[in-house]
This record gives structure tokens, C-alpha cells and sequence, in this order.
């Protein structure tokens, strides 16, 4: 496990296996992709998936699905049994960023998704950016297979972005992307919906 320079930021390295990768991704490819022309998010070039609620980045609310399918349960059991979240997460959003796709630097919404953001990186490793005004920006490798625990001040105080660069370093390493998929895991403030 590595500790970032930001309060409440951590990357769990290898908190999935290979084997459990290779299932999770094959479930996931399985199942129907939204975006790039499709709802719920029509406007967006990545493709995604939602789970237990789905988010729409334009209207910025959220509608209950359903529980979170079968498939990431054990993902869930890990997230407790491993103290890393007191409550398991009721949403989780996969997204798809194949090569030139990356996200805009943005703060989760504050007054939807509480206080812990998950975001475990399947295929691919990538840099994370955390930019906050007047302070330089902060590059975080989250290789495949992490998981990126974004609380307190990364979550509230920053921003973060993902880049459309295929090859990008930190320092001497180089990161080479290649298709990465991203399950976000959240809880949903109920107050929050509309
Ligand atoms: O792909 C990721 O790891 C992060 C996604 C993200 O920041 C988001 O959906 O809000
Ligand atoms: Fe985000």
C-alpha cells in the first residue's frame, strides 16, 4: 500500500487478483453499456455502466436500480472486512476510457455521494491528478488492480482529472494505457435525491 501526499488519499495495491480481474471484466463485458450515444448519460464519449443507482452527469441526480448485483459482492465483504469502509457502498459506476479518453478535473458531487469516494482500477494502470488552487498539481499512479481511497481533504479539498495521454510519467516511470475499466464505488445521501 502506498500513502499519498493528500490527507484522506490512499491506493491499495492489488486488491483484487488476476483471476478475480479476468471474471470481474468478463461479467462486465457481458452486460449492456450506456453512454457514447446512450442513456442514461447519451452525451458522453466514455462508455459506463450503473449499478444500484444510476447518475446523470448533466441533470447531476440519481434513481434507484436495485441492490449491487452478485458480482461485486465480494468486492463489497473485502471493502468492510478490511476496515476500509464502515458501510459497503450502494452505487457503483463503471466506466470504460479506451485510448484519448480520460475525465475532466472535477469534485464529486458533495451534496449526493458521501464522504468516501472507491475507485478500484481494472486492466490498466493510470495517473490520477489532484489539482487545488495555488498549490502544484499531484500526480497518483493507480496501477491495475488497485484501489484508490479518495476521503477527506482528496475528496472534499481537490479536484481530480485523468488524462487523454497514452504515455505519461511520474518521475523516471513510464505509464503506458491502455483500456482501462473503473468501478466507482459510493454512498448514496438520500437527502440528496430529487
Ligand atoms: O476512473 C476513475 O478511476 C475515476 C472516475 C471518477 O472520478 C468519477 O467517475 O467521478
Ligand atoms: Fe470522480
Amino acid at each position: 500500500m502506498s500513502t499519498g501526499s493528500i490527507d484522506g488519499l490512499r491506493v491499495i495495491e492489488n486488491f483484487i487478483t488476476l483471476e478475480e480481474e479476468s471474471e470481474l471484466i468478463n461479467e462486465i463485458d457481458k452486460r449492456e453499456w450506456g453512454g457514447n450515444g446512450l442513456p442514461p448519460n447519451p452525451e458522453m464519449k466514455r462508455r459506463s455502466q450503473h449499478y444500484g443507482y444510476e447518475f446523470s452527469y448533466r441533470y447531476r441526480n440519481a434513481r434507484y436500480m436495485g441492490p449491487l448485483p452478485s458480482m461485486l459482492s465480494f468486492i463489497l465483504s473485502r471493502l468492510v472486512s478490511e476496515d476500509i469502509v464502515a458501510t459497503p457502498p450502494d452505487m457503483c459506476t463503471v466506466n470504460e476510457y479506451n485510448l484519448k479518453q480520460g475525465i475532466m478535473p472535477h469534485t464529486d458531487v458533495v451534496s449526493l455521494f458521501g464522504p468516501t469516494i472507491l475507485s478500484l482500477s481494472l486492466l490498466s494502470p493510470c495517473l490520477m491528478r489532484f489539482e487545488k488552487e495555488g498549490e502544484d498539481e499531484i500526480k497518483v499512479l493507480l496501477p491495475q488492480r488497485s484501489l484508490l481511497v479518495m476521503a477527506k481533504s482528496s475528496r472534499f479539498d481537490y479536484k481530480h482529472s485523468i488524462s487523454k495521454d497514452e504515455i505519461e510519467y511520474l518521475g523516471d516511470q513510464k505509464i503506458v494505457r491502455g483500456r482501462r475499466v473503473s468501478l466507482t464505488f459510493r454512498n448514496i445521501i438520500k437527502e440528496g435525491l430529487n
